[in-house]
């Protein structure tokens, strides 16, 4: 089976700050005359195919994952408006939203967000 080929080297462009889009693909990715012989699947064809995969089998494991998170939010909002507190918490919100910035960026915060209307619908 053909593997996918390790990203490595320098890149041509320096890190980027979190919150920066990268947009330099990094070195070795330069566009390399074909070698597959006529009427053979080409090769950067099965590496599409192969990664496509793998990214469909990633998305998998994100999308049981969030849906694994709204689960537990709603058992922490449930015990909570039991108790007679609110649903949300925004100090807690703040957090959350933090955490998702500082590893990810700005698209991070976005992100959150996004996963916090998930789990405890719109406020
Ligand atoms: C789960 C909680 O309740 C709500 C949902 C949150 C979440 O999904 O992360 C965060 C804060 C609250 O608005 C919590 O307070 O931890």
């Amino acid at each position: 089976m053909t593997s996918l080929p390790e990203t490595t080297g320098t890149p041509d462009t320096a890190p980027v700050a979190a919150g920066t889009a990268p947009l330099a693909a990094p070195q070795g990715w330069a566009r390399k005359p074909s070698t597959a012989p006529t009427g053979s699947i080409p090769e950067h064809e099965r590496m599409i195919t192969d990664a496509r995969e793998r990214i469909d089998t990633i998305d998998d494991r994100i999308i049981g994952l969030i849906q694994e998170r709204s689960a537990v939010s709603a058992v922490v909002q449930k015990a909570r408006v039991e108790a007679g507190g609110r649903r949300v918490n925004l100090s807690r919100e703040m957090e959350v939203l933090s955490h998702y910035r500082d590893a990810l960026g700005k698209q991070g915060t976005t992100l959150a967000m996004t996963l916090l209307e998930l789990s405890r619908g719109r406020v």
